[in-house]
């Protein structure tokens, strides 16, 4: 069987509840991927050889989840080629600015790709590494265009006091 092409990886079990919105848009796009726990603070052995080997693993993309001082999206960056999304996940202290601004503000030569804070940012992460896989798989290019169309269709022209 194939290798799934993405890696949703997170620093926690509570940051699933964030990530498995990535999760549900790569499944209604039909894109496999596959869910790991790593962290570069408590499982830091677990990320080099994550990090290290995702490539040979077949992976293209990485989407990296992780809240509060969330080294684990720049610490994987830094030891893979492969492109990284990053999600801030919301944390309870700061609602999400210490993830954010410990994700997105990575020095020039190694880059992260910061999304929004918790599941817009998880949804958008999908999106993006779906769309960066669509450059050389124009069936998923075309799936891609069906779900824009869907999203279209299922805003209402006018607000309903029902929504
Ligand atoms: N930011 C990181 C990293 C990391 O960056 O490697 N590892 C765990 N964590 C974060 O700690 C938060 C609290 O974790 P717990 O809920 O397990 O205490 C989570 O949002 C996780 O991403």
């Amino acid at each position: 069987m194939a290798r799934p092409p993405i890696a949703i990886i997170m620093g926690s079990q509570s940051d699933w509840a964030t990530m498995r919105h990535a999760a549900e848009t790569l499944d209604a796009l039909g894109v496999p991927y596959d869910t790991r726990i790593v962290s570069a603070h408590r499982t830091p052995d677990r990320l080099v050889a994550f990090a290290k080997g995702a490539r040979a693993e077949g992976f293209q993309v990485i989407i990296a989840g992780a809240g509060g001082a969330a080294h684990l999206p720049g610490m994987t960056a830094a030891m893979t080629p492969l492109p990284v999304f990053g999600v801030p996940v919301e944390s309870k202290a700061l609602s999400g600015q210490d993830s954010l601004l410990s994700i997105v503000q990575m020095p020039a030569g190694i880059p992260v790709g910061t999304l929004a804070i918790g599941r817009a940012g998880a949804v958008n992460a999908a999106l993006l590494a779906a769309a960066v896989l669509a450059l050389h798989d124009p069936a998923l290019s075309l799936r891609l265009d069906e779900w824009r169309k869907r999203q279209s269709e299922s805003v209402a022209e006018r607000p309903s006091n029902e929504g």
